[in-house]
């Protein structure tokens, strides 16, 4: 079990194509992170672990993403104080709608900061978790709203028929 600053979980190595997506901007700024899987329903002791070590070993922001049944997310929520930013990852029979509802509707008092369903819900994940390290890190503050005024000025206004 490797930690870093941003953890980025996952319920199964098949979460990978789409959880990929979160390094983007992690990479870019410059953050450090690592991946790894873990399960709440395959795997509960090392969820247990993963999330009771995290804090320790310094990590910042955790990123769990999962599909279907997504309960890892808020299991790994109510195991730490840590935010948990929460990717509902495309299932094969519901979309992604089951991911979305299983890790947005938790109760009062636990919470995580779901995203969008699948690559771009991942994307945005990175940039969440970026966002919330730039509150207390002036370096990635910097980086941050270059990174950001560079998306602004990508943005061209003329229409291309
Ligand atoms: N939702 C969860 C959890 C969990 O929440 O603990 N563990 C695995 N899974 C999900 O099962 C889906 C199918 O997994 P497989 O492709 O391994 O059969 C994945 O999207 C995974 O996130």
């Amino acid at each position: 079990m490797n930690f870093s600053t941003v953890n980025i979980v996952m319920g199964s190595q098949s979460d990978w194509k789409t959880m990929q997506a979160a390094t983007e901007v992690l990479s870019a700024l410059q953050i450090p992170h690592t991946a790894g899987v873990v399960s709440a329903h395959r795997t509960p002791a090392r969820l247990q672990e993963f999330a009771a070590r995290a804090e320790s070993e310094g990590t910042k922001v955790i990123i769990a993403g999962a599909g279907g049944a997504a309960h890892l997310p808020g299991m790994i929520a109510s195991e730490t104080i840590i935010p948990v930013v929460g990717v509902p990852v495309a299932s094969r029979h519901l979309n992604g709608l089951d991911s979305l509802l299983s890790i947005v509707q938790m109760p009062r008092g636990i919470t995580t900061a779901t995203q969008p369903i699948g690559e771009a819900g991942a994307y945005n994940a990175g940039v969440m978790a970026a966002q919330i390290l730039a509150l207390s890190d002036s370096e990635v503050r910097e980086r941050f709203r270059a990174w950001r005024q560079q998306l602004t000025d990508s943005v061209g206004y003329e229409i291309q028929p």
